[in-house]
């Protein structure tokens, strides 16, 4: 996060910050290391945390009373000028606590923002970014106009920008209208791209998973593995490397292909109008015929990730989808996770290519092995059969000889059961 002056100059030294979180039932212990994770993500030094247990948070400050002066008090005891909150603030609450503690206050969600804004690099991905940081402003508004352009750079930095702070309700929310707008068109051609592959019958395949599990290495891997023509995608030890959904081929032997798709990856408490803002790229996941899920084997609390993951894609309508676990950085992990989900799961690791062949032949076996390759001759009679085939199996070539139609193809094993009697070379 970068630092501003009044004069909003840029100040290039870090925010020495305290986290705060309040625990009413849940451990909160995990989510707490995970905001000092993001807080590092976005550059800002973290030197303590206070986690309070409420029965229910307080209305006007979050936590207690005593515990906002307990906090200025840390402030200014330990030149802190940045207090970052675990939950949601309202805009009042927000202002209350920066006028008790004299630094400025921010939350989880304008912390993930602020990441979000930095790493997006598409006009579409810049665009969802600019709606959720709209969309978080927007009830903060109301009434609060003066505090909110003095928190100014608070709700996201690198956001719309310190000149549409000033701006009122109306302008936001027809910027925020005029961006929707923009993201229908581009997820139009988003599902125009979509119904192309379907056409093609070629099966989809979705790598997803926890932020830094390590999905774009997988995706590197098997690409270097397999079609040595696409490019790699870019994977980094940081927090939200990839935002945009990264689309590669990957050919296999046999003249099979399929799609991989690297998405972005998740977190806990991911915001809401985050999840709303990027709906169109993560309803990728929606539309895949197989989902990857990664876990990072080496990090301790990876059972809560894959909870975390898993119901996000709940959320996003793919619960059901078939599923293969790939427990990655096994060259790292002190011990190999038991697995519980239920699916099929494969050990990996992305780095040293340890039983990558597994998880590929894995994933074949899942979206091939139904299919059955076979080379059918369907009389000129038989036109509805050849349609129908065209329709629904993966062609490979046809050709129009004396006798008939002659379709080299992948065909789903109940169609080839039904046709096979029109079989030419017999099942490869
Ligand atoms: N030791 C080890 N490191 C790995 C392995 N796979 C990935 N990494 C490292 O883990 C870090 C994150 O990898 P990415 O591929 O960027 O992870 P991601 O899941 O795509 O992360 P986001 O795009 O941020 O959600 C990088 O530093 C990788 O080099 C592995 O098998 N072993
Ligand atoms: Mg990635």
């Amino acid at each position: 996060m970068l630092r501003f002056n009044d004069s909003n100059e840029i100040i290039t030294e870090e925010y020495k910050a305290i986290l705060v979180g309040i625990q009413i039932e849940e451990d909160v212990s995990y989510s707490m290391d995970e905001l000092e994770g993001l807080a590092e993500a976005d550059s800002i030094e973290v030197s303590g945390r206070i986690i309070q247990s409420l029965e229910k948070p307080n209305t006007a400050t979050l936590i207690g009373k005593g515990k906002v002066e307990e906090l200025a008090q840390m402030c200014s005891n330990m030149e802190i000028d940045m207090v970052i909150f675990n939950e949601e603030l309202s805009g009042v609450q927000m202002r209350n606590l920066e006028d008790s503690i004299g630094v400025r206050v921010i939350d989880r969600t304008i912390l993930i923002l602020d990441i979000f804004a930095d790493r997006a690099i598409s006009k579409e991905g810049k665009l969802q970014i600019e709606l959720a940081q709209l969309q978080y402003r927007m009830p903060r508004l109301t009434g609060f106009g003066k505090s909110l352009s003095r928190l100014g750079g608070g709700i996201g930095t690198r956001g719309p920008g310190e000149k549409k702070l000033e701006t009122d309700r109306r302008h936001i929310s027809k910027r925020i209208d005029d961006i929707k707008a923009e993201l229908k068109k581009a997820a139009k051609n988003r599902q125009t791209q979509r119904s192309g592959r379907e056409k093609s019958h070629i099966p989809v395949v979705a790598l997803v998973g926890y932020t830094n599990s390590g999905k774009s290495a997988v995706m590197n891997k098997l690409l270097a593995m397999t079609d040595k023509e696409e490019k790699t995608v870019s994977s980094q030890n940081m927090l939200f490397a990839t935002l945009d959904p990264q689309h590669r081929k990957i050919s296999v032997e046999n003249g099979s292909e399929f799609i991989l798709i690297d998405t972005v990856g998740f977190v806990s408490k991911l915001p809401h109008s985050l999840v709303e803002a990027f709906k169109s790229t993560l309803e990728e996941v929606k539309y895949a015929d197989l989902l990857i899920h990664v876990v990072d084997s080496s990090y301790d609390n990876r059972d809560f990730q894959i909870e975390v993951t898993d119901k996000v894609i709940d959320q996003l309508g793919a619960g059901s989808k078939r599923k293969l676990m790939a427990y990655n950085k096994i060259d790292i992990a002190e011990e190999l996770p038991l697995d519980v989900s239920g699916h099929d799961a494969v050990y990996i690791s992305a780095k040293t290519g340890e039983n990558m062949e597994l998880l590929l032949s894995s994933v074949k076996e899942k979206i091939f092995g139904k299919r059955i390759h076979a080379v059918l001759l369907i009389p000129y009679d038989r036109g509805a059969v050849t349609s129908y085939l065209c329709e629904n199996a993966e062609i490979i070539s046809m050709e129009y000889e004396a006798e008939g139609t002659l379709i080299e193809g992948r065909f789903d094993r109940n169609d080839y059961e039904k046709y096979k009697s029109f079989t030419k070379d017999g099942e490869k």
